[in-house]
């Protein structure tokens, strides 16, 4: 068995008092990609920058792509590719020449090959000489992607990479994120959307600096145990009333003209659901567990219970 991309153990990250990084354990094998979840704040960005090597942390160990995160910055840095939040270009330089001041940076010789090569790999040939600033969003994020992996990095970090794109460009984007991982590049990937989430091998959720759930999306989803009923009919608006707190009801969400309604109960949910369906003339039945109910929960759970 070949050894994994990644593999750490006990991560922990202090800024001053506070711990925001607290003992997260992760191990991401060769060609997978790994979503990164969890809310605003969760220390998402600074584990994955611990594991970029940008980031000394202050407890914990392990190896990234063979290297020590601690003893070997250097060697790892330059074999990641690391897409920012907030990656820049040049507005007012074209694609090509972004691509080739990024080329000069990691010092890639000839650098004429390099940015060909890699307009290539992600179809940006026919815009080489479009300026950087004129591009509409879903292009940029490609065009910060193909600036990220222009050395030919091992392993991928990429950041909330489509926030603000539309969903045509982020199917693309993540068709591209499947195209390199075929071709042996790690790929971790933190992000908010469900839909990407569940094109991810795997996901870890984390949450006030603590890794709380981790699998394959399927497995997430069974591990919450959380059991889900859909009430429909003419008046959803007040069974939402009646259930939100009630015995059993842990969320209450609409959806079109459904009501979601989640709890980890699944006998009280039930006898509560239909009761608030027969008072109010509407019909209950039994639905799918999402994803997206799973991280609801896991954030309640979380603010319940803060570290
Ligand atoms: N250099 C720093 N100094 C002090 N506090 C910091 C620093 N970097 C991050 N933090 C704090 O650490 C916590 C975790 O931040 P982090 O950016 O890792 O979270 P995140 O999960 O990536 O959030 P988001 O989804 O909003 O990007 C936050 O409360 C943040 O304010």
């Amino acid at each position: 068995m070949t050894a994994p991309a990644i593999s750490v153990t006990g991560l922990t990250k202090r800024f001053g008092a506070r711990t925001v990084v607290d003992g997260v354990t992760l191990s991401v094998a060769k060609g997978e990609i790994m979503g990164f979840l969890g809310p605003n704040g969760s220390g998402k960005t600074t584990t994955i920058r611990m594991m970029c090597g940008l980031l000394e942390p202050d407890g914990g160990e392990g190896r990234v792509l063979g290297h020590d995160i601690r003893h070997e910055r250097r060697a790892i840095k330059r074999k990641v590719g690391y897409m920012t939040q907030r990656f820049s270009f040049y507005e007012d330089l074209t694609i090509a020449e972004n691509l080739n001041f990024v080329a000069g940076l990691y010092g890639m010789k000839p650098a004429r090959k390099a940015v060909r090569d890699t307009l290539a790999d992600l179809g940006l040939t026919a815009r080489r000489d479009q300026l950087a600033g004129s591009l509409s969003g879903g292009w940029k994020q490609r065009l910060a992607l193909a600036a990220c992996i222009m050395h030919k990095p091992d392993l991928l970090m990429l950041d909330e990479p489509t926030a603000g794109v539309d969903p045509k460009a982020r199917r693309e984007f993540w068709d591209e994120i499947h195209a390199l991982a075929d071709g042996g590049l790690t790929v971790l990937v933190s992000t908010h959307y469900m839909d990407e989430a569940e094109r991810c091998h795997r996901i870890a959720y984390i949450s006030f600096g603590h890794l709380i759930a981790q699998g394959k999306v399927p497995q997430v989803v069974r591990d919450a145990g959380l059991t889900t009923m859909i009430i429909t009919g003419p008046k959803t608006a007040e069974a939402a009333r009646l259930l939100k707190g009630a015995l059993g009801v842990d969320q209450v969400a609409p959806f079109g003209a459904t009501l979601h309604v989640v709890g980890t109960d699944a006998e009280l949910l039930k006898k509560t659901v239909e009761k608030v369906a027969r008072d109010t003339g509407n019909a209950a039945a039994d639905s799918e567990t999402s994803l997206e109910d799973v991280f609801i929960q896991l954030m309640g759970e979380s603010e319940d219970t803060p570290t």
